[in-house]
């Protein structure tokens, strides 16, 4: 009796509790939100580790519920670009714990530090290697590395397999080739052996975005999907590559000025970084600077190609300002900079359609941050995410967001300041200058020296070239920490002609 008194007891407290847990958080912070992940962050940790960040941050922007919604019992998203400039620029909201699972090595590099003070001194470190004077200095590498190698590649292939050409794995080797050689000083030399490593390297990081994102379930379930042979082994290989790279540099007698001295330098006080700390250092510059910049041009030549009136302007602007009477000089970043509005608008429409690395940007909000925009105030310690993608497509912002329109930002160039591919304030990205270079560089030669055309039997659209709304439909993609193609075998090709007429 006292036994079956004391069950009942027990049951209807936790029964109580639970039930004012539930109104508590239901109720709690008065902004819209969906009652799942109002009541528990398993909802969108699932829909991280699921890959449909994109889609939900999307559907969350769809109808515009307000700039600021409940993702979570302590997160929130924000979506008005007034909102996220406000967070991001904020220095005393930190990068919040999720930037843990991008860990690349066992130690936090500069990218997954939650440490303020860390950061400011690691940025101080590369923040002379990404200066405009120091990327000028090295132009002539980077021409030579990127869209040099690029267009012999690409010349030889008119010559011998009737121009076609796969862009995607193009624009990975030249990414790769120019970050190998301005921050380790080293060359991927043999032919085959460039290609082999372009997917040990695609291979590392889709290892390392699937360990991020399963890195948000419980450690069980994480341990299920741990194994992933291939992937993991050229992770292996990557690292190996980079290990390498750094113990070749710290036991030679030669030092050089480059990136991989600065972080070898750091091993001496007062920084003192240990050798797993320069490896993570190294890892998120090999990561970091070819990712990005490899999948932002590949959107940005795919959407041109599906927007057949924008790729014939964007040919027009180059060609008429640099005739190509002799295919062999190749265009520098100081002769095009600033010249080619259209072009750059084509980049930065690609960057707002596709943000490549970002989906949502996490931050732990301090005491008192009250947003300009919907006037809320984020209670402290809890996490604000900027959620990028949402607004980038919010109809609220955007005319017609689903469409590839880069006369928007001709038209109005102030609008630029709404894209956020490559995040804001402090910890803005650290090679936004060597991104926009490369980029523009490689898209403005190969517009002005080849004639572009899809290869037949292209299908990735299947029957309906476009969707409800009438617009071309993109290629299939893989969202994971990086907003990738699912199929560039498939749907990254090119048949390729040089131009002889301007
Ligand atoms: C189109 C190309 C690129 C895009 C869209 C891009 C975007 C981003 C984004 C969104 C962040 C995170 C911002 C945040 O978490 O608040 C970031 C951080 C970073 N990026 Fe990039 N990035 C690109 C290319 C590069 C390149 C070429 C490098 C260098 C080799 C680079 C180095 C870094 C570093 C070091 C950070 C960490 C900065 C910090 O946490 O303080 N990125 N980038």
């Amino acid at each position: 009796m006292f036994f079956a008194a004391l069950v009942i007891t027990i049951t209807a407290a936790a029964a109580a509790l639970m039930l004012t847990t539930i109104i508590r958080r239901l109720s709690n912070y008065k902004v819209p939100g969906s009652p799942l992940g109002k009541l528990s962050r398993w909802h969108y940790e699932y829909i991280a580790a699921s890959g449909q960040m994109a889609h939900h941050a999307l559907r969350s922007s769809k109808g515009y519920p307000g700039p600021i919604q409940q993702i979570q019992p302590t997160s929130f998203s924000l979506t008005h670009p007034r909102d996220i400039r406000q967070l991001l620029g904020t220095p005393s909201a930190f990068k919040s714990p999720y930037y843990g699972i991008l860990k690349f090595t066992s130690t936090n590099s500069l990218l997954s530090t939650t440490d303020a003070q860390r950061a400011g001194q690691m940025r101080r470190v590369f923040n002379p290697y990404f200066s405009n004077a120091y990327l000028l200095r090295m132009e002539p590498l980077i021409l030579a590395q990127g869209i040099g190698k690029l267009m012999h590649r690409w010349d030889r292939a008119i010559e011998q397999e009737g121009g076609e050409v796969n862009f995607c794995d193009a624009f990975n080797l030249a990414a790769f080739s120019i970050i190998s050689n301005l921050v380790f000083g080293r060359e991927i030399s043999e032919e085959g052996e460039e290609m082999r490593t372009v997917r040990w390297m695609a291979d590392a990081t889709t290892y390392i975005s699937l360990r991020a994102v399963l890195r948000l379930l419980p450690d069980w379930l994480f341990g299920l999907f741990r194994k992933l042979p291939q992937e993991q082994r050229h992770y292996m290989r990557m690292r190996g590559y980079v290990e390498r790279a750094v113990e070749h540099r710290r036991t030679q007698g030669e030092k050089k000025s480059d990136l991989l001295q600065a972080l070898v330098d750091c091993m001496q006080p007062p920084l003192s970084l240990t050798p797993e700390d320069v490896l993570a250092e190294a890892f998120l510059l090999l990561i970091g600077g070819i990712d990005p910049t490899a999948y932002t041009l590949t959107w940005t030549l795919h959407l041109l190609m599906l927007y057949p009136e924008h790729l014939g302007k964007a040919q027009s602007e180059v060609r008429s300002l640099f005739p190509s009477q002799n295919h062999r000089r190749v265009l520098g970043y100081a002769e095009i900079k600033g010249k080619l509005p259209f072009l750059d608008a084509c980049i930065l429409e690609s960057m707002r359609l596709v943000p490549v690395p970002c989906v949502q940007i996490p931050r732990t909000c301090p005491a008192g941050l009250r947003l300009r925009e919907s006037g809320a105030e984020v209670p402290p310690g809890c996490t604000a995410f900027a959620n990028i993608w949402g607004s980038h497509h919010a109809e609220a912002h955007w005319a017609e967001p689903s469409r590839f329109d880069p006369m928007r930002f001709v038209d109005n160039p102030r609008l630029k300041h709404a894209v956020f591919a490559f995040g804001h304030g402090t910890r803005l990205c650290m090679g936004k200058g060597l991104a926009m270079m490369n980029m523009t560089v490689i898209l403005a030669n190969i517009l002005r020296t080849y004639n572009l055309a899809l290869p037949p039997g292209y299908t990735f659209r299947g029957p309906s070239i476009t969707d409800k709304q009438g617009v071309p439909r993109l290629m299939p993609m893989t969202q994971l920490l990086t907003a990738k193609p699912r199929r560039p075998d498939r749907d990254c090709r090119l048949i390729i002609a040089k131009h002889t007429q301007d």
